[in-house]
Parts: C-alpha cells; structure tokens; sequence
C-alpha cells in the first residue's frame, strides 16, 4: 500500500493468482472483474510481511477455479464465514469463499495483489482499520495511521464502507420480515414456500400477494402474525389497571395443591412422581407463563375465526380477507350493540 498501486484498467478481466511459493505455486483463476477491492486491518485477512493491511477483494466464486496445485490449499478456519483457503508452504490466502447464507454468499474473497497481471481495481477504502491493534499496533499511533489512509485516499473505516454496512443490513432486514415491500413481483418467482408468515408489516406487495395466491401459497397476513405485540401489550395495560400482577393471588395456593396431588398419587400408586415432571407440575404458574397461556389462546381463537370465516364463505379465499372480515365485523356489533 506504500509504494501504490498501478493503474486501474477499465476493461479488467481477471486473471490468475499466484502463491509465494518459489516452486509449485498454487494458482487460481478469476474469470472475471473484481469488487470491493478494500484494504482491511483484521486479525483474519493474509497480510504480506510486516504489513498491517491486507488488500481484498471479492469475486463471485463461481468465476474461481484452482488451476495447479489445489492440494497445497487447507482452510485457515472452518468455523469461519470467509472459508480462507491458504497455501499450507507460504501462508498466501489464495480464496476465500462465503457459503453459508449471508448477505455475501455466493462471492469469494481474494487478495489482487496476487494477480500475475496488472490492471485489477484499487483499493476504495480501508476496513476494520482499529482492528490493527488486535494485532499488536501501537493504539497511541492509530491516528497516524487513518490520516495517512486518508491522504492515500482511502476512507478509514472500522468496519466496513456504510455503502456495504447498509447493504448487510438491508440484507438482514429483508430476511427478519422487518421490512415493507420484502417479497415483490421482482420475487415472486424465487419463492418456493408453500406458507409465507408476514412476521412485520407489508413484507408482501398487493401484486405479489395476488401471484402468490394463485400459485397455492398461504399467506398468514401481518395483522395476525404479528399481533402477539400488540396483544401482550395488552395484558400489560390490564395489569396496570389492576395493580396486580397476573396469578399473585393463586400461585402458592396452586403450588400447594399440585403438592397434595403429586403425594396423594404417590401415595396411590406406591410409585414415585416422575423426576423429570416434578418440577414442572409442582409450579404454581409464574407471571410470564401466564402471560405466554393467554397470548398462546388469543392467537389460537384469532386463527380459529379465520378458519371458520373461510369454510363458511366460499367467496373469502385468503387469510388477509378473512382477517378483515373478522377484524370490520367485530366493529360493526359493537356499534349495533350500542345502537350506533
Ligand atoms: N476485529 C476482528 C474483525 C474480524 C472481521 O470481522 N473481519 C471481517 C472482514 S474480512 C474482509 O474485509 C470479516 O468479515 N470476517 C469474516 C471472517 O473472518 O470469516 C479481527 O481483527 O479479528
Ligand atoms: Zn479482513
């Protein structure tokens, strides 16, 4: 990283990668361009002697392929999400792919400084650059380090780029259910479950929804998914209202009478209770299993009165109608039953 890189050329192809080791080099071809071409400070990445970034990059690895001596690579970490294929003679990591399922599955990480040829993308920014400590530099010189990146142009990050942080958390917020508009027609097609759960609001586009439909898909709308929230909250505001929590008053009594049954059916049977139930059953019920019982039959009477809304109307053929069909019906006895 001193002494720069040469240019970058637009019409960069790949190439191969070449190891350290003076006879029988492990090499790897990228058939292809390269991204994110960073330098990194973690503990993790190869470095070159005495430096303290590495210069990764990463390529999709289905555009990887060992070219010679394959049999020198073992992985540096299997436990790893970067599975960093290292040359067992010089320690050059020569690929690193990610397959277990993360926002970067499916690209393999790789050091373009091994490259035989020229022309690869340089560096755009520096990554996990506080992490250098963990590696034994000097903390008190750590300033030192980020302006000298930043007068080389590259922005000191300890992390990675927030263009590649949103992207992760993007990623992850699709995943979780925790955003809008998750699954769209852009999607649709890629979508092999046969039940989707809206765990958020709107995760299902109105167009998506219609797709999905008519493909067989059951779709658990949000107003019921989600609903525990809201429902739980609810016993909440009960409790406050009460200025009691939920099963003071029958607890002890309770444990006290599972206590009578467990020795009277010893007693009974001459046998002993079963140890592995003993403590379960002799629970007078805590607060928060309480709370999970009701939310557990409020969900279930939900869910009941869908179903039955759906056998009961032909013409009402998806979980979010019936929903609503309960939902607005509700409403409206209430406002006859006050004769609004
Ligand atoms: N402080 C730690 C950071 C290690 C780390 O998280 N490294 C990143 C970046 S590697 C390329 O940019 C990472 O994604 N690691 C995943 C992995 O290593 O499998 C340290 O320095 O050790
Ligand atoms: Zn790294």
């Amino acid at each position: 990283m001193d002494s720069g890189y040469r240019a970058t050329d637009a019409s960069f192809s790949g190439g191969t990668l070449v190891c350290n080791c003076a006879s029988n080099p492990v090499k790897v071809k990228v058939s292809g361009d390269i991204a994110h071409n960073h330098a990194c400070g973690c503990t993790k990445c190869w470095k070159p002697a005495g430096a303290n970034f590495s210069v990764v990059a990463v390529a999709p690895t289905d555009k990887i392929e060992v070219l010679e001596n394959g049999n020198k690579l073992a992985v540096v970490d299997p436990a790893a999400l970067i599975q960093r294929h290292a040359c067992k003679e010089c320690g050059v990591h020569m690929h690193g792919p990610v397959e277990r399922e993360h926002p970067f599955q499916g690209l393999s990480f790789i050091h373009p400084e091994r490259f035989e040829g020229k022309g690869w993308a340089q560096p755009g920014f520096a990554a996990f650059v506080s992490s250098i400590i963990e590696s034994g530099f000097d903390p008190s010189k750590i300033d030192e380090v980020r302006s000298k990146l930043r007068s080389s142009e590259l922005e000191a990050y300890d992390c990675l780029s927030p263009g590649l942080m949103d992207y992760i958390a993007t990623w992850t917020a699709k995943k979780s259910g925790a955003m809008e508009n998750a699954i769209t027609i852009e999607n649709t097609g890629r979508i092999r479950a046969k039940l989707v759960a809206e765990a958020a609001n709107g995760p299902v586009s109105f167009q998506a929804e219609k797709e999905l439909l008519e493909k067989g898909v059951i779709i658990l709308p949000d107003l019921f998914v989600n609903a525990g929230g809201v429902i739980v909250s609810y016993f909440e505001w009960v409790k406050n209202l009460t200025h009691i929590p939920f099963g003071l008053m029958e607890r002890r009594r309770r444990e006290r009478r599972n206590a009578q049954i467990t020795s009277a059916m010893e007693s009974m049977t001459g046998k002993d209770f079963p140890e592995h139930m003993r403590d379960e059953f002799l629970e007078g019920g805590s607060e928060i299993d309480l709370v999970r019982s009701g939310l557990d039959d409020v969900m279930r009477g939900a869910y009941h009165r869908m179903a039955t809304v759906l056998s009961e109307h032909p013409e009402i053929r998806d979980f979010r109608t019936a929903a609503y069909y309960v939902a607005l019906k509700e409403i409206g006895d209430a406002y006859k039953a006050i004769g609004i």
